[in-house]
């Protein structure tokens, strides 16, 4: 693409570059750059990609976007925030791929994993061709790949959403997180429904405050519809028990759509019964009414499967289509699993890291537990300190055998970690024990028949990072190894 015409999609007035160069690619790391590239300076948290435009040219970039002035031998183009214009680029190098698509963003401190593939079922269902990004993976069909991070930056972003209609994808389901709205990775995607799960406490390292982090996911509602294709209707798909519901309706110039179960909303839950395979409720929708059975436990995932269900009428998708997706789910790997190595006692992975979501399954477990409740924890290194007290508390309050271990500890000394976390829990029963794989053996040889073993915090991560170490861990296996060792 011609470089003059890739600028006009920044909208910056005087901006003019004499030579029309021909851009091959669009870089933002200055060891991806190729003959033709664009290289985009970010100044990021741990380097500045403004020291690295030198190491760019010689790699053959032939223009470079900055924020400041740069002495280098191919023009400069500075702007204010080179993040947001980088996301702009994206999108037009890659010919705008959202405006062909029909894109939900799904954003809430949880359940955007578990949302994301509850609607991609629902749109399989439809006989919709679906591309989903998140947590677990970029998936395009059956096919998988790795991410790093929950919402890539904007260019692996347009770059897949590019990919995911040259395959032919239709419907594509994204997890918005906060630090993707604050950071602009989202700028530039033409969302058609945008839906809210919850906001309780996480990522307050980043955010620092919950007023700071509820203004990051209320981004994704005001930037709703501001984008390109005016013709197309948006909606806001919002969580009617959830306090901040209000003030995101303001936010919005989009529809809104409402779910709760608590709360009158659009999409409701009425006459919620757990049964012995999970749950049964009255589906009511915009009036309709409709009893479905699902395989998923607690009122936490009732309320995943009403926010998919909103953004799927949002889509056009008939109510009998959408209830026939929810009753045949089958869960979402690393939440809320059962490990089954055929032992008396339950023993269920889960990926809870917030104290929100912990005592979620907690209560959840308490309702069907006829034994003691064991909870295996911890609490990621290098992310938000203020809830490993929190966590602690929680799994001391709602189970008989706490046990504090390491997550992912990463930068920080795991020891400490565990010291954090016993602060919250003064005075309670507990044990600590450092090494994961150790905490998990001991729940599983203390558990006797009729019990439940909670491993919280990993779920479907089959890894442990540790300083800068990544070593192969799944809560799973290694769980499925103690099973095997007990009647040894
Ligand atoms: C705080 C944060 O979001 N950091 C992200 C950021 O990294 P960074 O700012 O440290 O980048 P940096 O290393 O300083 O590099 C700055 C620039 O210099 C460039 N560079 C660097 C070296 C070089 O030789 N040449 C060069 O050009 C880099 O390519 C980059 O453009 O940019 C990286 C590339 O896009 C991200 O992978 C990285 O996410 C890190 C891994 C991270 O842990 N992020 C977490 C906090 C996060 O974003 N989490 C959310 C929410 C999770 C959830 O709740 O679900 C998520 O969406 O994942
Ligand atoms: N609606 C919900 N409300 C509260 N807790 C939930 C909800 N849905 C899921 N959880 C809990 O949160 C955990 C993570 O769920 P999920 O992976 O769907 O959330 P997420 O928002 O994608 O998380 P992340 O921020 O890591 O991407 C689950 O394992 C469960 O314990
Ligand atoms: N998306 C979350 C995942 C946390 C998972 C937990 N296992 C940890 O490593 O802290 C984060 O990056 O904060
Ligand atoms: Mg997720």
């Amino acid at each position: 693409m011609k470089l003059n015409e890739l600028l006009t999609y920044l909208h910056e007035p005087l901006l003019k570059i004499e030579e029309d160069i021909e851009i091959t690619s669009i870089e933002m790391d200055s060891r991806a750059v190729k003959e033709g590239s664009l290289f985009v300076c970010i100044d990021g948290y741990t380097v500045d990609g403004h020291d690295y435009a030198d190491q760019a040219v010689e790699k053959g970039a032939v223009v470079i976007l900055a924020e400041k002035p740069l002495q280098v031998n191919v023009p400069v183009i500075i702007v204010n925030d080179t993040k947001r214009a980088m996301a702009r680029l994206a999108d037009a190098f890659y010919r705008q791929p959202t405006q062909e698509l029909h894109l939900i963003g799904v954003t809430g401190t949880n359940g955007k994993t578990t949302t994301t593939h509850i609607i991609e079922k629902i749109m399989a269902e439809a006989h919709k061709k679906t591309g989903l990004i998140g947590t677990m993976y970029i998936k395009i069909g059956d096919e998988q790949e790795a991410v790093q991070n929950t919402t890539p930056e904007s260019l692996t972003l347009q770059k897949t959403f590019r990919k995911m209609r040259d395959k032919g994808v239709t419907n594509a389901m994204i997890e918005v997180s906060s630090h993707a709205l604050d950071l602009g990775r989202v700028h530039g995607c033409d969302f058609d429904v945008a839906v809210f799960t919850n906001l309780t406490q996480d990522h307050l390292d980043y955010h620092h405050t919950m007023e700071a982090y509820k203004q990051a996911k209320g981004l994704l509602f005001a930037q709703l519809g501001n984008n390109f294709n005016v013709n197309k209707p948006k909606f806001a798909v919002l969580n009617r028990d959830e306090t901040v519901c209000d003030e995101y309706i303001k936010m919005t110039a989009a529809k809104v759509l409402t779910y709760g179960i608590d709360h009158k909303a659009d999409v409701m839950a009425n006459n919620i019964t757990m049964t012995s395979n999970g749950t049964t409720f009255d589906l009511i929708a915009f009036g309709e009414k409709r009893t479905v059975s699902v395989n998923m436990a607690g009122k936490f995932s009732i309320y995943n499967i009403l926010a998919a269900a909103c953004a799927s009428l949002a889509s056009n998708i008939d109510l009998d289509t959408i209830v026939r997706a929810i009753e045949k789910l089958e869960g979402v790997r690393g939440r809320f699993e059962l490990v089954d190595g055929g032992q008396d006692f339950t023993v269920i992975v889960d990926y809870a890291h917030t104290p929100d979501s912990l005592e979620n399954v907690l209560l959840t477990i308490k309702q069907f537990a006829k034994g003691d409740i064991f909870c295996v924890v911890g609490c990621g290194g290098d992310r938000d300190k203020t809830k490993r007290p929190l966590m602690a508390q929680i799994a001391a309050e709602h189970s008989n055998e706490p046990i504090f271990t390491s997550d992912n500890p990463r930068s920080e000394d795991p020891g400490m970690i565990l010291k954090d976390m016993e602060a919250g829990v003064l005075n309670k029963h507990y044990h600590s024990i450092l090494s994961r794989e150790e905490a998990i053996s001991f729940a599983i040889k203390n558990a006797k028949k009729n019990d439940v073993v909670l491993i919280a915090g990993k779920g479907h991560e089959t890894y442990q990072q540790i300083g800068k170490e990544v070593f192969d861990f799944d809560d799973r296996e290694v769980a499925l190894k103690a099973i095997s060792e007990l009647n040894k």
